[in-house]
């Protein structure tokens, strides 16, 4: 099936108005950070911004080796989509949980990507590895590691994307989706700038088949 263009996700948005003008910025989801992070959201915050997004819009938690039950509260109260993994979390964890899941691997070389997709879940997110960091580093890894991996779930590219090099990373790697956090922020705070620019260079490679 040929290329039909990628997803964008934009991550760690910590309030309503930006959630809004990032859904209508054309992104296909936003993520909200549930784990010690400086961008993590309380559960009503997370509400809140929940309610503020127009509908079509996928709602993405990010949780790092968090209780089952505790997502699963989460999920409910807040009204996520999908639970995007960046912990330790087992195959077994993520069947247990009985939720829509994105596995976030630390690429450090081509068997980690490998060993993801033993997950029974709806898509692999590859991150660049930190040693103390789950995530949100705003560094990347080397793509060429993924070149010549093909996995059997829909790929997800992180780490350290920003507008200036997400064009080359959708052209050389085609992943279903991109995610960002770091890349789209001015000292720490989401430039709604910066996220229209990842958008449009994001797609701007091979368009973007609505659906
Ligand atoms: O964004 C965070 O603070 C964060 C904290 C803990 C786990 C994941 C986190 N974010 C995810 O990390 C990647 C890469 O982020 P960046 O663009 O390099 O800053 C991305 O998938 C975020 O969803």
């Amino acid at each position: 099936m040929p290329y039909k263009g990628v997803k964008v996700k934009i991550c760690g948005i910590r309030d309503p108005r930006t959630a809004y003008d990032t859904a209508m910025a054309g992104a296909d989801a936003v993520g909200m950070v549930f784990a010690p992070s400086r961008r993590q959201v309380t559960p009503e915050q997370a509400r809140e911004i929940c309610q503020a997004l127009p509908p079509l819009i996928t709602r993405v938690g990010i949780f790092v080796d968090a209780a089952p039950k505790e997502v699963r509260e989460i999920v409910n109260y807040c009204g996520l989509d999908v639970v995007q993994l960046h912990g330790q979390e087992s195959p077994e964890y993520c069947r247990e949980l009985g939720l829509r899941c994105i596995k976030a691997v630390a690429v450090r070389d081509g068997r980690t990507l490998e060993q993801a997709d033993a997950f029974p879940v709806s898509a692999i997110l590859a991150d660049t590895y930190h040693p103390k960091e789950a995530g949100g580093t705003g560094k990347t890894f080397d793509w060429s590691i993924m070149e010549d991996i093909r996995l059997k779930r829909p790929l997800i590219l992180a780490g350290g994307l920003h507008p200036g090099n997400v064009g080359r990373a959708v052209a050389l790697l085609k992943p279903y989706g991109v995610d960002v956090s770091s890349g789209v922020e001015i000292n720490g705070q989401k430039d709604i700038t910066l996220i229209q620019a990842f958008i449009s260079r994001a797609r701007e490679v091979y368009g973007y088949a609505a659906g």
